[in-house]
């Protein structure tokens, strides 16, 4: 059967990297024998710009409409002093409210080839396999207020959470935990926020059910030192959106780029998956961009959305392959590698995929 797969490629290096995987799955569909239907939407300063706001409800139509979304990036300077609603920003955040996408899953794995790529000792780096489960429809980044007061003199954003919210991502959070390791840290800030304090309770109220998983919990800041320290200490980690979307550009470090990590962002419904980094405007046009996270995300999509095992596997077999033969973005540091663009890398990908489907 047909899926039908929203684009959103988004603005800066999200439109480069969009080409990239929808290159690889036209392969894939092709080798496989898979029809994926293609349509593209716009988001973020790009809808803004053609449309007037960063999230068109044509936008919102076509991915409640979607098999599966895979989106690039969003947000640029030339954005960056639009009133709040009008940040492309906005536009990313409101279509994972729309969709109900609560349960981020960034996988941090390093690739082989790139175990000398990171500036950590190989040694720390080697053999670590870390899944993130970041809350992604609630706390600081949706709590209201979160306004200027007083002439703008006072400043207020809230952190808000409902007991359902806190439960359901705990309980995909142990649920990950089974499939894998059967550990579980949660990540908090319990000895200052009474948001943490809830958040501690419900971890151990739902431990209750699954007594197979160990759980830790871990004060954020010390977890901030650890995942470089001891990142083979950890094994899922899941905690609130902010504390999750910092941790793991952290952990990113872990892989060699931050333009390495993939993401999938769940509802009961639907999958929107995007490479965790933004939309890189230092890079941006120079067609240098790394295409790797976007295209290991739409390996996760056929993963998680299609449950397209082998054909997810093949990707990243033909990633890893591409890293062996040496072949890398600039944004990775690999001694004696051949350093090419987007394009090129993209390229070589495709060529290793061909590869291993026909040998
Ligand atoms: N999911 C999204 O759409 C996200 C959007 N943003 C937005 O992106 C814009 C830029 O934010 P930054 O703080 O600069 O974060 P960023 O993630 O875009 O870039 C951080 C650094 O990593 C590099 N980088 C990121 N991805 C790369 C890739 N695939 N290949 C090579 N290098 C890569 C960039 O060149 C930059 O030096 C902002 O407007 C921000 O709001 C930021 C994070 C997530
Ligand atoms: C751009 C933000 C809305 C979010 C972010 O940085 C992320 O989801 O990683
Ligand atoms: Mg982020």
């Amino acid at each position: 059967m047909t899926k039908k797969i929203v684009l959103l490629p988004g603005d800066g290096i999200g439109r480069e990297i969009m080409g990239s995987a929808k290159a690889v799955l036209e392969t894939v569909a092709e080798k496989f024998g898979h029809e994926f239907e293609f349509e593209t939407h716009a988001i973020g300063g790009d809808a803004y710009d053609r449309l007037g706001e960063p999230l068109p409800e044509e936008t919102v139509q076509a991915c409640e409409g979607a098999d599966a979304i895979l989106l690039g990036a969003v947000g640029g300077h030339k954005w960056d002093s639009l009133p709040k609603h009008l940040r492309p920003e906005q536009g990313l955040l409101g279509i994972r409210k729309k969709l109900g996408l609560f349960a981020n899953l960034r996988p941090i794995k390093g690739f082989k080839p790139l175990l000398h790529a990171s500036p950590l000792k190989e040694e720390i780096v080697a053999g670590s396999d870390i899944l993130i489960i970041r809350e992604l429809t609630g706390g600081l980044y949706f709590g209201k207020p979160s306004e200027r007061r007083d002439n703008g003199n006072v400043v207020v954003d809230t952190l808000y959470y409902e007991r359902h919210e806190i439960e359901r991502i705990v309980e995909q959070a142990f649920n990950s935990a089974m499939l894998r390791n059967k550990h579980l840290v949660s990540v908090d800030k319990a000895n200052v926020l009474e948001s943490s304090r809830m958040w501690r309770e419900i971890v151990d109220e739902k431990s209750k059910d699954y007594p197979e998983v160990t759980v830790e919990h871990l004060l954020v800041d010390a977890v901030a030192m650890k995942l470089i320290t001891e990142p083979k200490k950890f094994d899922c980690i899941v905690t609130e959106n902010l504390f999750g979307d910092i941790l793991s550009d952290e952990a990113s470090v872990l892989t060699g780029s931050l333009g390495m990590l993939p993401s999938a962002s769940l509802s009961d419904k639907v999958g929107l998956y995007e490479p965790v980094h933004g939309s890189a405007p230092d890079i941006a046009g120079k067609g240098i961009a790394n295409p790797m996270g976007m295209i290991l995300s739409a390996a996760m999509m056929l993963r998680y959305s299609f449950e397209l095992k082998e054909e997810a596997e093949a990707i990243e077999q033909a990633v890893n392959a591409t890293l062996e033969q040496g072949y890398h973005t600039a944004d990775l540091q690999i001694k004696d590698g051949k350093k090419v663009g987007t394009e090129e890398v993209t390229q070589v990908i495709i060529d290793q995929l061909n590869v291993k489907i026909t040998s």
